[in-house]
């Protein structure tokens, strides 16, 4: 009688001090469910929306950028040569008027935009202005006007291009002018060879903080030809239009002063070979077409055309 009243009292005693212990272990697990969905759902929610807005440029170009992809619709033919007038209008006026003009093609290289190709041929890496997968600065269309040797190129600046808060870093603007720097002097290179010139000298001046995600202007063109030297003056700017990712799409935007970010002045040297492959890849021409798909006119390497 006694044992079995002990053991009643000792089960009852088991159970009233397990009870709260297993509620505070269900509560324990119950919570750590609940913190986890919440809270990992709002972490993925905040970085899936940063990343779908930082990790490719803006699905809706600003104003200026449209009105640059949307004035090079051409629908003639025409066979490169390395004079200056190739078709094209002698009108020698300012880079912003010359834009209403038609006879601008866009620049398209297969090492930028075929990366399977590229690998194949000897490139080590990706280009770091027109890698198509970039994250720092990229060239989204670059257009060039043999006549009146000018080129306007659209570029973003994406999240790897950040330096202070929010903001890029200088090298990224100074990486951008190189670049176009090179291209302007190359397209307009008497070698005709390809890759055949270097850029010595980037004069780039910084005058505005340029914000991460933004889409801006780069415009520019050949001030002078001595020898080998090719100096360049390009700008760039938000081509009057809101910068900061997306243009306003009113009017009385579009006709303000374009807001400079930068200016270089750059000296790039024609006819310096700077690798030296010896293949079909280094004996391309540059070739104006219209693109099959676009119906827009081109300036594209031959390499299109290699296997
Ligand atoms: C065809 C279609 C198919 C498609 C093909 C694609 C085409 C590609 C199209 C687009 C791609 C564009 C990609 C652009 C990428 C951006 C550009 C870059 O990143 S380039 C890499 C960075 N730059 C360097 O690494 C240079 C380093 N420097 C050097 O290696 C040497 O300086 C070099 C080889 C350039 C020197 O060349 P020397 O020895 O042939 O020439 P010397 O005699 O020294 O100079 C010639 C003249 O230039 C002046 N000069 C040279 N360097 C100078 C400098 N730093 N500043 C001022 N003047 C300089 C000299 O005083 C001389 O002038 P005086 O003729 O005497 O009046």
């Amino acid at each position: 009688m006694t044992t079995t009243s002990n053991r009643n009292i000792s089960t009852s005693t088991v159970r009233s001090s397990f009870l709260p212990f297993l509620a505070g272990i269900a509560f324990g697990i119950a919570s750590s469910i609940l913190y986890t969905r919440v809270i990992c759902s709002r972490n993925q929610k905040s970085s899936s929306s940063s990343s779908s807005l930082w990790l490719q440029p803006p699905s809706t170009l600003p104003r200026f950028a449209q009105e640059i992809l949307s004035n090079h619709h051409h629908t003639n033919t025409e066979k490169i040569s390395n004079d200056d007038s190739n078709g094209e209008s002698t009108n020698a006026s300012s880079p912003n008027t010359a834009l209403s003009s038609e006879n601008w093609t866009e620049v398209r290289l297969r090492e930028w935009e075929d990366l399977n190709w590229r690998d194949a041929n000897g490139w080590q890496g990706r280009d770091l202005c027109h890698n198509p997968q970039g994250l720092g600065v990229r060239i989204l269309h670059y257009y060039y006007k043999a006549s009146s040797k000018e080129m306007v190129g659209v570029v973003w600046f994406g999240p790897h291009a950040e330096s202070h808060r929010g903001l890029c870093h200088g090298g990224a603007m100074t990486s951008l002018m190189d670049d176009f720097c090179g291209h302007l002097a190359f397209l307009h290179s008497t070698s005709g060879q390809p890759w055949s010139g270097a850029t010595v000298q980037v004069n780039v001046s910084l005058k505005k903080p340029v914000k991460v995600g933004s889409i801006l202007r780069i415009i520019g063109r050949i001030d002078k030809h001595e020898g080998r030297k090719i100096y360049v003056h390009a700008t760039l700017d938000d081509g009057g239009g809101d910068n900061n990712g997306g243009s306003s799409i009113d009017g009385e935007e579009q006709n303000k002063d374009p807001l400079v970010y930068a200016t270089l002045e750059g000296l790039s040297i024609d006819g310096v070979k700077m690798s030296q492959h010896e293949d079909p890849v280094s004996k391309r021409t540059w070739e104006v077409e219209v693109c099959e798909h676009s119906g827009r006119l081109q300036r594209r390497d031959s390499g299109w055309k290699l296997l």
